[in-house]
């Protein structure tokens, strides 16, 4: 299959890395001194597995549209990053966000009706130009957006499962988006504002409690736009604490490096749905300024 890989940074790298694996025909775009890295020396993943592949890797997306675009970027830079690759979507492309937070596929949906909403609870971080750690196994949930399930989807599951990925389809992604999201929207900003670790918010009363409010009022939006989950949130919420015990969330990572977050489309978009059904949403609004507060701090 011949695969695009969107904003090849942390998790592009890796699903980029393990499907070159499998001799898919994978195209890294990325940064100039990422790409620069792998075309001298390969994409390197080291941690939960160790192994060197020689992808494509370029800066710009090339023109020859791809069966697969694998949207990868932090959320902020989708719209950008799909305008910019505009001219490689054919008809037969399907575009699959892999994203955190809310809004990708919508954006994606601009260009094509074949796009496919994606969850993934692997870790990876990029321990320097041209080297992934790929920090934890986990699962990646894929299905037509905003629901539905078809052959290109079944197709591509078995190729993440072929790559060692352990992978599923789900007939309502958008109900996994709004749970992830959900999640985030609790623990990644009450984490970057205490500055604590993930498993800190689970021992401390004061925080699972908040954690758990915030959960409820992302609930309420998600069940007033007709949102079905496969998973409750709520226990999505309680297995993510306890399987990332050890884990300082992204947003707080995002923060302490002078990055900006993609609380915008996370908490801000929960905001944003509320909003446009009239719905209050304080605590999503308390956590967002908050955010914001920090993220203009660190500028
Ligand atoms: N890392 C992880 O373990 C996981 C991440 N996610 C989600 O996946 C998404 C990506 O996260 P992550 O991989 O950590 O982010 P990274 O910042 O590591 O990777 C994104 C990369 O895309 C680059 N990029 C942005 N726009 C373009 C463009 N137009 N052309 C080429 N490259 C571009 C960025 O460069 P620059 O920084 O210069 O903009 C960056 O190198 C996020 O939504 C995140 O929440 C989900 C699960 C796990
Ligand atoms: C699951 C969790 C909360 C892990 O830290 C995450 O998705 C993130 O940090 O963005």
């Amino acid at each position: 299959m011949k695969i695009y890989v969107l904003g090849a940074g942390s998790i592009g790298s890796l699903f980029g890395a393990l499907l070159t694996r499998i001799g898919e025909d994978v195209t890294l775009i990325g940064r100039k001194e990422h790409v620069e890295a792998i075309n001298n020396n390969g994409l390197m993943v080291v941690g939960v597995e160790e192994f060197t592949v020689y992808p494509r890797a370029v800066t710009e997306t090339p023109p020859e549209p791809p069966d697969l675009i694998i949207l990868a970027t932090k959320s902020y830079s989708s719209a950008y990053a799909l305008q910019c690759a505009k001219e490689s979507i054919g008809e037969n492309t399907w575009i699959l966000s892999i994203q955190n937070g809310l809004g990708n596929e919508d954006e994606a949906l601009k260009y094509t009706k074949n796009v496919l909403g994606g969850i993934t609870t692997n870790g990876a971080t990029l321990e320097r130009w041209g080297v992934v750690r790929w920090t934890g196994k986990g699962i990646t949930i894929i299905g037509n957006y905003p629901k539905g399930k078809g052959e290109f989807a079944e197709r591509l599951v078995a190729l993440f499962k072929k790559a060692g990925l352990e992978a599923e389809i789900s007939e309502s992604i958008a109900g996994w988006k709004w749970a992830k999201a959900i999640v985030n929207s609790a623990i990644n900003p009450i984490g970057a504002i205490m500055e604590v670790k993930n498993g800190d918010i689970l021992e401390n009363d004061y925080l699972l409690t908040l954690a758990m409010e915030v959960v409820k009022e992302g609930c309420q939006v998600a069940t007033q736009w007709g949102i079905e989950f496969d998973m409750h949130p709520m226990e999505l919420l309680i297995e993510t604490l306890k399987r990332t015990r050890e884990n300082y969330n992204s947003m707080l990572q995002d923060i302490r490096r002078g990055k900006m977050t993609e609380i915008d489309f996370i908490n801000g978009k929960i905001i944003e749905y509320s909003e446009e059904i009239g719905l209050k949403t304080p605590l999503n609004f308390a956590l967002w300024s908050l955010v914001k507060a920090k993220e203009s701090q660190t500028k």
